[in-house]
């Protein structure tokens, strides 16, 4: 033990998974070249939106992240009152967000799947694999918020609606599909390839676009622009993902048709970091916590 270990206030499980929340935004924020959306080259098909921008909304829900896991830890079930507590502090979180970006929506829908993973992981720390907190999340999901507004004319709602799509709410519900059945395996496949963690990475999230129903693409580019995402991330895996030659020319080419097309695939990055939250949850708990 030194001075500075000495002071060291005590690292609270709403702490480590706020932390690892955080963590997760920033880096699928900064992980690079992304397809349409903010990064460290750019800010993708989006005029409103920079890499600042993104990292200082995601240092801003610290708190939110901390209270929900505090929520669940406290309640200890799941339940409409925990799902409740989850909805009020994942809305104060979204007018944090907006009040620290002046309005823009920079992390709608990761509140929304890295508040409920949050809770879930901290509502039984001896399960942490990820497809036993995506259940539980899924679980917590799947109940109504009764104090929730209705979001008929949310851009999700209305493309869901429009070409009955399942969105954001729904993956939830299902317990990230995309997330368990897509993003996890193709980033163990790929970095078992050794194509490093950012290529890695880069693949994990053209595994995402490959099938998701991303409501941000589909209002900005409707569905062809949903089509020429899905179509493009295959190409580019097929040809080998990111780390070869070929798949970097792929991926070029669907740059370029997301930015002719003015399509972000947020949905898709929202899920990167969810992917990447809970690939590092199943690493189990830290050793000052181990206690828990
Ligand atoms: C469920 C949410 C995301 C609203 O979704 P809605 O369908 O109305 O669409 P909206 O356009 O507002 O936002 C959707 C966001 O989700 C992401 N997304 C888009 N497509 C998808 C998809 N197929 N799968 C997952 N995420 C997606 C995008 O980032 C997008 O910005 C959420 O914001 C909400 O309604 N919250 C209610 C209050 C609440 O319970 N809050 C927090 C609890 S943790
Ligand atoms: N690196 C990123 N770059 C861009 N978007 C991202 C990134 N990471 C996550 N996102 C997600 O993308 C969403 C932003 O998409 P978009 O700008 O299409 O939403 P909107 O404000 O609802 O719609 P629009 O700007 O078309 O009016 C955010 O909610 C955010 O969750």
């Amino acid at each position: 033990m030194n001075a500075l270990t000495a002071i060291q206030p005590q690292l609270s499980l709403g702490d480590w998974l706020a932390d690892l929340a955080v963590d997760a935004l920033i880096d699928e924020a900064d992980l690079s070249p992304k397809p349409g959306l903010v990064d460290r080259r750019g800010s993708g098909a989006h005029t409103d939106l920079h890499l600042g921008l993104m990292h200082a909304s995601a240092l801003a829900l610290w708190p939110s992240f901390k209270a929900m896991a505090e929520a669940a830890q406290q309640r200890g079930e799941i339940d409409l009152h925990l799902r409740e507590e989850v909805g009020r502090i994942g809305r104060e979180g979204e007018v944090e967000m907006l009040r620290v970006t002046g309005g823009v929506n920079t992390h709608r829908g990761a509140i929304w799947a890295l508040g409920l993973l949050s809770a879930a992981a901290a509502l039984d720390v001896s399960a942490l694999a990820p497809a036993q907190v995506a259940l539980r999340a899924a679980r917590l999901a799947l109940l109504d918020d009764r104090a929730a507004p209705v979001t008929g004319d949310s851009h999700g709602a209305q493309v869901c609606r429009l070409y009955g799509v399942h969105g954001a709410r729904e993956e939830a519900q299902l317990g990230f599909p995309a997330v368990i059945q897509q993003a996890l395996p193709q980033l163990a496949r790929s970095r078992v390839a050794g194509v490093g963690e950012q290529n890695a990475r880069l693949d994990a999230l053209l595994a995402i676009m490959t099938q998701l129903a991303d409501t941000c693409v589909l209002y900005r580019a409707g569905m062809a622009g949903l089509v020429s995402m899905q179509s493009g991330a295959r190409a580019v895996l097929a040809a080998g993902g990111c780390a070869s030659l070929d798949g970097r020319r792929r991926l070029r080419d669907l740059e370029r048709d997301m930015l002719r097309l003015r399509a972000s695939p947020g949905g898709a990055a929202d899920l990167l970091a969810a992917t990447l939250f809970l690939d590092r949850l199943q690493h189990g708990l830290p050793a000052q916590l181990g206690s828990l």
